[in-house]
């Protein structure tokens, strides 16, 4: 799929590093490095825009290294970015490590992921149709 793209930032378009990437890593863009303390989170700009096609979604999910070494993640789970945003594709990150992490301009700080996905028209009714499961739920097949 192709993808229209506005890169503002001085380092080179995000890519897929492997061939069997499912994400693009997304680089910080910031003037100055940033100190992120344990339990603080802050907003990285990537200095990217993009234009999603309709029925496809941008999903902005934590990379895993950071997550294990540093409990360096996404304060939102994984963040969405909408078809119809056109603003710069930004990153909430957190520490949920024990010790400060810096964050300089150019690090790898997340990857994006694309999603196709259904919308739906709600159809409201009194009862639904009935299951095995019913209302069972957390947890209540046994841990
Ligand atoms: O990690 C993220 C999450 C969102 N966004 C941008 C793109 C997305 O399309 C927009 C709105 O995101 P979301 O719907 O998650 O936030 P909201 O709090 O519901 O804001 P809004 O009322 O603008 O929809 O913010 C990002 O740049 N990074
Ligand atoms: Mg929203």
């Amino acid at each position: 799929m192709k993808l229209e793209i506005v890169n503002k930032s001085p380092f080179p378009l995000p890519n897929y590093l492997t061939e069997g990437s499912a994400g693009i890593d997304l680089y910080a863009n910031i003037d100055e490095s940033m100190l992120l303390k344990p339990l603080e989170r802050i907003l990285i700009p990537t200095g990217i825009h993009i234009s999603i096609p309709t029925g496809y979604e941008a999903q902005i999910r934590a990379r895993s290294g950071l997550a294990l070494k540093y409990g360096i993640t996404l304060a939102n789970g994984i963040g969405t970015i909408d078809s119809d945003y056109r603003g710069e594709i930004k990153i909430i990150l957190i520490n949920l490590g024990q010790e400060d992490f810096i964050i300089n301009s150019g690090d790898r700080i997340a990857q994006m992921v694309f999603i196709k996905y259904e919308k739906v028209t709600l159809i409201e009714v009194n009862k639904l149709d009935e299951t095995k499961r019913g209302s069972g739920g957390f947890g209540h097949t046994g841990i």
